[in-house]
């Protein structure tokens, strides 16, 4: 009911439609009232043995024609009302979905799978269409009809009527014990479902993996025990309503007998006449419909509601990045970036970096190196914010970056990663990508920059090319070209490089180290590198250990230390 409330708030928009659809349902049902009417009104005349028959069947047969037209054109409107703000609904669900997703941070896609995250934008929120052109319609028609035909009844035949009332309670009751053990059930169903869909999505991406390591069969053997269990999960559902509806009908009927013994009993007593008797059996079905059909609507809400409740849980989900309610606009910085006191860990009790204190000036090169795993990557994803710190905070031209919004502070950074993304499009478009409205020529003197231009001008259709799902059609040295393209074009003042060249051959990494190192002459440049020899020229090189900061200085100071950074050295260069 909850949901069902949520969904009709939530589609307020299409009030209007669902209104019409409402009217749709209103008058098809009232319209459906008028057959067993009609039947109980021709027994009587027939019985009467009245001398007019002819003309009146010929007057119920032309108001059955109308009621049937009525019926028809009823539901036929509240169908189309129905679907067209239900599915509407459902696109403003899976584009808030996606919304909310853009929002999240690393953290919360680390925690989730990304099949999950897409089952739910994919298949969860269709279930809201079951919920708005399904269940709450019926809802309306079981509940009319109900009232409805028991008000036609009543107007039969009281004590018919009443006695057909006395297998109502039970009906009722088993339907709500068969929802509330039904819920877990379906709950359980969409788990399952969304565990399938992570399970394929992370074997595509990984299926290089599962190819090279030969695990094919046991992959296969862990999609079909997934496949499996929603097998069971679903049937389980499935035998308890199985189980439950014989139930029902054995009740439904009993209310029947009821009727056809005391209906008897009333012919013999002058109580009721076969004219009675014929439009109560005829209302019972209708009558009797709703409670029996309530446990199949039970069942469709309860499946819907556990696909929505996945829906609902992500939409109201807190951001753990989040920006603040009068964050103000970051204008372009100079580009002195300084961490004071930070503290920053993925889970709680491990710290990657405690109490750091480092301070860039504007346009400034600095290089972080140290062994893998000590919290690089970690230190140069809080600059925009992909994480925040447990503790500390993180300035920029003296600014908190808490205070500024996002897309600000983002739109100040430029990042080349570790693993290069790009975009099923062609090359001009993912270097295009870098910078809203940037022109033809910014595109390929970036290229050229980034020593792109060439290779992309050999290939078949040059910038035209479509490079495929996360670039494929291209080597990993090409890939990283392309993401340095994509940088250069964004033209911001803070330049982070997180092993930008490494899977570049040594030639063209001389080559791009040199551009590298003019475009970074005017801006605040952050290079992570495993390969010493290309931060020789950094204005300052860090190196963390542990949690924090061991050492810092030039290249020379620190190989005259003798320390951590002149072993490393000592070693790459022997
Ligand atoms: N998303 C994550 N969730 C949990 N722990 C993480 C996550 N990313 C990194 N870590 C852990 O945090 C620590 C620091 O990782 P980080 O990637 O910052 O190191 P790094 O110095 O950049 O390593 P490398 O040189 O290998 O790239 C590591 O112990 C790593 O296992």
């Amino acid at each position: 009911m909850k949901t069902a409330w949520r969904v009709l708030i939530g589609a307020k928009k299409y009030w209007m439609q669902l209104g019409i659809g409402f009217a749709g349902v209103v008058v098809a049902t009232i319209a459906g009232f008028y057959l067993p009417w009609a039947l109980r009104t021709l027994t009587q005349l027939a019985t009467e043995g009245s001398t007019r028959f002819a003309a009146e069947a010929l007057t119920i047969g032309l108001l059955l024609l109308g009621a049937t037209l009525l019926q028809a054109i009823g539901t036929s409107l509240a169908g189309y009302m129905n679907h067209y703000a239900a599915l509407h609904y459902v696109a403003d669900l899976r584009t808030r979905l996606y919304g909310k997703y853009q929002q999240m941070s690393l953290r919360y896609f680390n925690r989730n799978r990304t099949g999950d995250l897409t089952g739910r934008v994919v298949n969860d929120a269709m279930e809201a269409e079951v919920f708005i052109a399904h269940v709450i319609p019926d809802f309306v028609i079981h509940v009319l009809t109900f009232a409805g035909v028991g008000i036609l009844l009543l107007a039969i035949n009281v004590k018919l009527a009443l006695i057909c009332l006395i297998t109502v309670p039970l009906l009722l009751a088993i339907t709500a014990w068969q929802s509330k053990r039904m819920s877990p059930l379906w709950s359980e169903n969409s788990k399952v479902r969304g565990e399938i869909a992570g399970k394929v999505q992370e074997n595509l991406s990984g299926i290089k993996e599962i190819q090279i390591f030969n695990r094919q069969e046991e992959e296969q053997g862990n999609v079909n025990r997934l496949a499996l269990k929603h097998t069971k999960t679903y049937l389980r559902a499935s035998l308890f309503n199985e189980t439950s509806a014989p139930l029902l009908t054995f009740v439904t009927a009993l209310g029947t007998v009821l009727v056809v013994i005391v209906g008897g009993r009333l012919i013999a007593t002058g109580e009721a006449n076969i004219a009675d008797i014929v439009g109560f059996v005829a209302y019972l079905g209708m009558f009797y419909h709703p409670v029996k059909s309530f446990s199949h609507l039970v069942e469709l809400a309860g499946r819907a509601e556990a696909g929505l409740k996945r829906v609902f849980d992500v939409l109201k989900e807190e951001e753990d990045v989040q920006e603040k309610r009068h964050a103000v606009t970051l204008p372009r910085v100079k580009g002195r970036v300084s961490f004071q006191n930070v503290t920053f860990a993925y889970q709680d009790g491990i710290p990657v970096l405690e109490q750091l204190n480092l301070s860039i000036e504007p346009g400034q090169t600095v290089a972080l190196v140290g062994t893998t795993g000590v919290g690089k990557t970690s230190l140069a994803s809080l600059i925009n914010r992909f994480y925040d710190p447990q503790a500390g905070s993180i300035q920029v031209d003296g600014i908190d970056i808490r205070d500024v919004t996002l897309a600000s502070l983002r739109d100040n950074i430029s990042m080349v990663l570790q693993d290069t993304f790009l975009f099923d499009g062609t090359v001009y478009d993912n270097i295009a990508y870098g910078w809203k409205g940037a022109t033809q020529e910014e595109i390929v003197s970036a290229a050229q920059a980034a020593k792109a231009h060439d290779f992309i001008t050999h290939m078949e259709q040059g910038y035209d090319t479509v490079i495929g799902e996360r670039g494929v059609r291209l080597s990993g040295g090409q890939k990283q070209r392309l993401s340095i393209a994509r940088a250069i074009l964004r033209n911001a003042p803070i330049l982070i490089l997180d092993e930008a060249t490494s899977a570049l051959d040594t030639k063209t990494e001389q080559d791009i180290q040199a551009a590298l190192e003019e475009i970074s002459k005017d801006r605040t440049t952050l290079v992570i590198a495993h390969r010493l020899s290309t931060i020789r020229h950094a204005d300052r090189i860090i190196v963390l250990e542990g949690t924090g900061i061991a050492e810092m200085g030039t290249h020379e100071e620190l190989l005259g230390r003798c320390g951590i950074y002149a072993r490393l050295y000592a070693t790459q260069v022997s």
